[in-house]
């Protein structure tokens, strides 16, 4: 479904680059995180598979297919009829994205209705329905409140339920639960996990919490410096990876009986 062939990303010209030689392919269902130190280069790879790379951000070598067609040749038009339909996105907080005074109802109707041919009526309904599913059972409820009544959990919820909408073929996380206590962070792994089973939906998750990475993840991709120092599946990254850095990010989670926990 999407395949990151060999690609490096650089800002504003810089001779260093931001990422270098970087290669992923994503298939239906698949979930990858993206694991490692800030400035590692894991928010720029899914920016510039998102055709949103900020600042004087370029992809300077390699291409990125998605459904084997090149998002790199996407016009403005083809990637608003895609964007929030067939790739989606969760931030890391999502009620920043959100406008504070209004709704949330009257955001999530716009948004449905600006993906979609449905009555307002009818977008309402589904919003509920979608909320449902992401675990905020008073839907109405939701849909009548401002962001600020919301808590942060609520909050990230209502981004994955926009999110997870359209049933996108691929969803890109950039810490989605890394501002949360730990039980929400758990609901919305779980919900995340639930909804790649129910839709098939692939997921590339970033996140710094390398024991969340092993729990959710069929493969790791661990980032330094802009480059790819070790990659596998949780067994490789928890147990056989004879890499330093791995081993040095391992550290840093605890563990009890050989036993890592999220
Ligand atoms: N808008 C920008 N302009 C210039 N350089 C940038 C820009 N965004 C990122 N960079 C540089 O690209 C490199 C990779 O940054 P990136 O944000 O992709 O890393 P990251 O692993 O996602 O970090 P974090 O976990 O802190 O979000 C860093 O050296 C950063 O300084």
């Amino acid at each position: 479904m999407l395949e990151i062939q060999n690609i490096t990303v650089k800002y504003n010209n810089s001779d260093k680059p931001a990422v270098e030689n970087f290669s992923l392919n994503i298939k239906r269902g698949e979930i990858c995180c993206l694991v490692g130190e800030s400035g590692s280069g894991k928010t720029s790879v899914i920016r510039a598979v998102q055709g949103n790379l900020p600042g004087h951000g370029t992809v300077t070598q390699g291409d990125i297919l998605f459904e084997g067609q090149s998002l790199l040749n996407y016009t403005v038009n083809e990637w608003r009829k895609i964007r929030g339909t067939e790739i989606s996105m969760i931030f890391q907080d999502s009620g920043a994205m959100m406008n504070p005074v209004r709704t949330i109802g009257s955001q999530f109707v716009e948004y449905i209705r600006a993906h979609g041919t449905y009555t307002k009526r009818e977008a309402w309904e589904k919003g509920v329905q979608m909320l449902k599913c992401v675990r905020l059972p008073d839907g109405e409820h939701i849909m009548n409140s401002y962001p600020f009544q919301l808590s942060g959990g609520m909050k990230q919820r209502v981004g994955i339920a926009f999110a997870m909408f359209f049933r996108p073929k691929l969803l890109l996380a950039d810490e989605p639960t890394s501002a949360l206590d730990v039980t929400t962070q758990a609901q919305i792994v779980r919900q995340m996990m639930k909804l790649r089973e129910d839709y098939g939906t692939g997921i590339i998750m970033i996140t710094h919490n390398l024991a969340l990475a092993a729990y959710m993840s069929d493969r790791i991709l661990i980032m330094k410096d802009g480059n790819v120092t070790d990659s596998g599946d949780r067994e490789h990254i928890l147990h056989n990876s004879q890499v330093d850095y791995t081993k040095k990010l391992l550290s840093a989670v605890p563990s009890a009986g050989g036993c890592y926990y999220v």
